[in-house]
């Protein structure tokens, strides 16, 4: 017997069943329609679990742990550069000779089985392989680099977060070193946290670097905001009016815990005219590895001990504080507000969550934080909260994306 559906919904899921087949039909449409887009990739999201059987929901997401490990499988096997380079499909045995290793054919086909039905790779005949707009998307040295941090650096403490919190009766400590990552990895009373844990590992901190500097590409960035480059502006004007040396001596930016330095030399490069030094601050490790133009100057600090820099126009934390907890968080900022001029201008840029509705990049990443370091992602309230609480007093945040609520919160020092 044939069962005759609603029109309307028969021919929205015709619809559908064609942009499968074909998604360059509406996909460059879509793409010049941000807000259509979102709104078609969120119903779709939010309509698999209505739409699944408990068979189905459990197959989903019992099995995805599989996912992030067998891309890394797939970078190690270079599998979708491969196929992102060639002009027509590969079979396993072709990627196995370009895989740079020797793997067993038979292996590499259920792997490669596996991570076609992810969308990873297409399988467009029996044993041919061709590159996925998915897969080509992870592939970039960047989102590789991601993959490979997410598996070998955070997986094992996400995967010992439920017998962490059990042992702690869900009531994480705020230490530093007592956490799930460090259940996880059994770190030796010199590797406290996941930082120090990195020194003696030079590919895991390469891979944690280099997806630091391009975890955001093409996303808005601060930068983009006007309103915060004036006031960087104003108040390096003020910090060096009348004192020595003039504007040509004053540091106008100090980035704190700034890695190898994305964001001083995208600084520079969005406010060339403007004089002073930018600084670039993380530990010496880090910074041994930055390389960096004239104008820029590399100084290696321990933020939990103090901050050399004194009196600089603004003082700028990127992902930073997120990666601490309160008592920490409220060390690293004192440090701060002591070296800051009354002028001075802090700037975090950071998530700042809703009180309720919040993204699930910012929940992931709240999460991850907690597994990682018993850090988290903070809301509004928690931020004003936290400042007041070291002297600092919030002045406006500014919000530059906003699905992830990406904002610059922008702190002066408070009136005594
Ligand atoms: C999550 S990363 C953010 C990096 C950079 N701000 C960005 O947004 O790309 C945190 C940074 O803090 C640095 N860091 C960790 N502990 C530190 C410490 N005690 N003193 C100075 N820097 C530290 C790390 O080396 C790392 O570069």
């Amino acid at each position: 017997m044939t069962i005759h559906k609603p029109a309307p919904l028969d021919s929205a899921v015709s619809l559908l069943e064609r942009l499968v087949i074909d998604p360059s039909a509406i996909t460059s449409e879509l793409r010049s329609d941000d807000q259509l887009r979102k709104r078609l990739l969120s119903a779709i999201q939010k309509l698999v679990p209505e739409l699944e059987t408990p068979v189905e929901a459990c197959q989903r997401v019992l099995y995805n742990a599989l996912e992030l490990p067998m891309a890394r499988v797939a970078i190690d096997l270079n599998v979708l550069n491969n196929l992102k380079e060639s002009p027509s499909p590969l079979t396993t045995e072709d990627l196995a000779n370009k895989s740079g290793k020797s793997p067993n054919h038979k292996l590499l086909a259920r792997i490669l089985r596996y991570l076609a039905s992810l969308s990873l790779i297409r399988e467009v005949d029996t044993d041919m392989w061709t590159a996925s707009r998915f897969g080509n998307d992870l592939s970039g040295r960047g989102q590789s680099a991601g993959v490979c941090h997410m598996v070998d650096n955070c997986f094992a403490a996400m995967i010992t977060l439920p017998a962490f919190l059990r042992r702690h009766e869900y009531n994480p400590p705020e230490t530093e070193d007592d956490t799930a990552f460090a259940q996880a990895n059994r770190v030796g009373a010199e590797e406290k946290t996941f930082f120090d844990w990195l020194k003696t590992r030079p590919q895991n901190a390469k891979d944690f670097n280099v997806f630091m500097g391009s975890h955001r590409t093409g996303m808005r960035t601060w930068l983009d905001r006007p309103e915060v480059i004036d006031e960087i502006t104003s108040s390096f004007k003020k910090v060096t009016a009348g004192k020595e040396g003039g504007e040509e001596k004053g540091v106008s930016f100090v980035d704190i815990g700034g890695n190898i330095g994305h964001q001083c030399k995208a600084f520079k490069q969005h406010v060339p005219d403007l004089k002073g030094t930018i600084v670039l601050e993380d530990l010496e490790e880090v910074i041994a590895n930055a390389e960096l133009e004239d104008g820029i100057e590399k100084v290696a600090v321990n933020f939990l001990e103090g901050q050399p820099v004194k009196g600089a126009a603004s003082y700028y934390f990127r992902s930073v504080l997120r990666n601490w907890s309160d008592p920490y968080s409220r060390i690293i900022l004192g440090h701060v507000r002591d070296a800051m001029a009354e002028d001075s201008l802090l700037l975090i840029d950071e998530l700042v969550l809703p009180d309720r509705g919040a993204h699930r990049y910012e929940t992931q990443l709240d999460l991850t934080m907690l597994a990682m370091l018993n850090a988290e992602a903070r809301t509004e309230t928690h931020w004003k909260q936290l400042l007041s609480e070291v002297g600092l007093e919030v002045k406006s945040i500014v919000y530059y994306e906003d699905d992830a609520r990406e904002a610059v919160i922008m702190a002066k020092k408070a009136a005594i």
